[in-house]
């Protein structure tokens, strides 16, 4: 099957230019998601012609100049109102977007060259989104109905709990959830995993994350109960690095098996695998260099799949979209499971 992690923004362009909303002049483009999950999308992995590009600089510069779209078009803003309509975009969906990707105002947008060079300086604007969109669905998540959230808690830990992915998977990496922090519940998953290992099977290992240090950095402590775990400086609970037996615990960039699943929260998700985190880099670190290892030894990647409420899946085109960012296998809803990648959809088929 061709895949195109991208496909659907170059749908919605291709749609944008049929229906008169692409100019050929250029000005501030407005579906920011579109411009940069095309170029992104293209220096990740396939140019419009579906050939897999790769990921260098040189492919980077490459695939951009094998889109003119890209280059040459640019929605007007004039053009917002209509665009969102077209869209489909509610008004709840428009309060959930950055400031500058809203229908009125002007739209303030980082240049291509930035999504071309990946510059950390350049890509200012495109994080400042990210920290808008992600105080949007902090209130969001802190105006949800206390019943609607344990429900849709219950509803996600029980689809974790009896799909058929989690319960082959031997070894994972899950977070520890923070009822502070709104996120999606793991107690009920981590203390039954935990404590009815099944009579038939060898029991799952779990690691989950602890805090290195303020750049960026995290380890993944194997636990082998709830008791393992403290609270941080944050009040998140996780293992410290010794268990009670003054025995160092097992840190999963150590195992010599692999992890065939982490469960990954996060504040905001879409249906082509985009995750805002929390802004610190952990997640997209951790990923980074466990994907590196699995690749260095040969080992199948993780399927990686994250928690979300309703109220957290956006529209796709609006979650930035920044070139440390690594895209989810498939998400676990209170409807149920949405599979994205080939891996997820391949693992979850019905
Ligand atoms: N349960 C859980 N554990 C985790 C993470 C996580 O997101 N959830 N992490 C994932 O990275 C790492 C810790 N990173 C964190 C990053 C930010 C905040 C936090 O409290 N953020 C506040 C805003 C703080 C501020 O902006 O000053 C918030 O999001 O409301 C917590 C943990 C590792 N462990
Ligand atoms: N693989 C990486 N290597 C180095 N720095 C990284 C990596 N991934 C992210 N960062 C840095 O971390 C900071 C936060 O990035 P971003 O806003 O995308 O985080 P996030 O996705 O919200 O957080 P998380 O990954 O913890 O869920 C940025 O400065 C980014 O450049």
């Amino acid at each position: 099957m061709f895949w195109d992690w991208e496909g659907r923004s170059w749908r919605i362009l291709a749609l944008m230019s049929k229906s008169g909303l692409l100019q050929g002049k250029p000005t501030n483009l407005l579906v920011n998601g579109c411009q940069n999950s095309a170029a992104f999308g293209l220096a990740n992995h396939r140019s419009p012609a579906g050939v897999d590009v790769g990921r260098s600089p040189k492919a980077r510069r490459w695939a951009i100049s094998e889109a003119p779209m890209i280059r040459n078009y640019k929605v007007l803003s004039s053009a917002a109102n209509s665009l969102f309509n077209r869209l489909a975009l509610s008004p709840f969906q428009q309060t959930l977007l950055p400031l500058s990707c809203r229908s009125s105002g002007s739209p303030k947008m980082a240049s291509n060259e930035s999504i071309k060079s990946g510059n950390e300086e350049q890509l200012k604007p495109i994080f400042e989104q990210k920290r808008v969109l992600r105080s949007n669905v902090r209130k969001a998540l802190k105006a949800m109905d206390p019943s609607l959230r344990s429900h849709e808690d219950n509803a996600i830990q029980s689809i974790v709990l009896e799909a058929p992915w989690f319960k082959s998977s031997q070894r994972l990496c899950a977070y520890v959830s923070c009822s502070a922090l709104r996120e999606v519940d793991t107690s009920r998953l981590l203390s039954e995993t935990l404590q009815h290992p099944p009579k038939d099977g060898y029991p799952k290992k779990i690691y989950v994350p602890r805090v290195e240090d303020k750049n960026s950095h995290m380890r993944m402590f194997n636990i082998s109960r709830m008791d393992d775990l403290i609270a941080n400086s944050m009040n998140i609970l996780e293992p410290a690095p010794v268990d009670g037996d003054g025995n160092q615990r097992e840190d999963v960039m150590q195992t010599k098996d692999p992890i065939d699943l982490l469960l990954l929260p996060g504040l905001a998700f879409d249906k082509s695998g985009r995750r805002l985190g929390r802004g610190g880099g952990y997640y997209d670190t951790f990923l980074k260099n466990y994907q590196e290892l699995a690749k260095a030894r040969n080992w199948k990647q993780p399927l990686l799949v994250a928690l979300s409420y309703s109220v957290q899946i956006m529209d796709e085109g609006i979650i930035p979209l920044t070139p440390n960012d690594v895209l989810v296998d498939a998400l676990v809803t209170p409807s149920g499971v949405i599979p994205i990648s080939p891996a997820g959809l391949d693992k979850m088929k019905v």
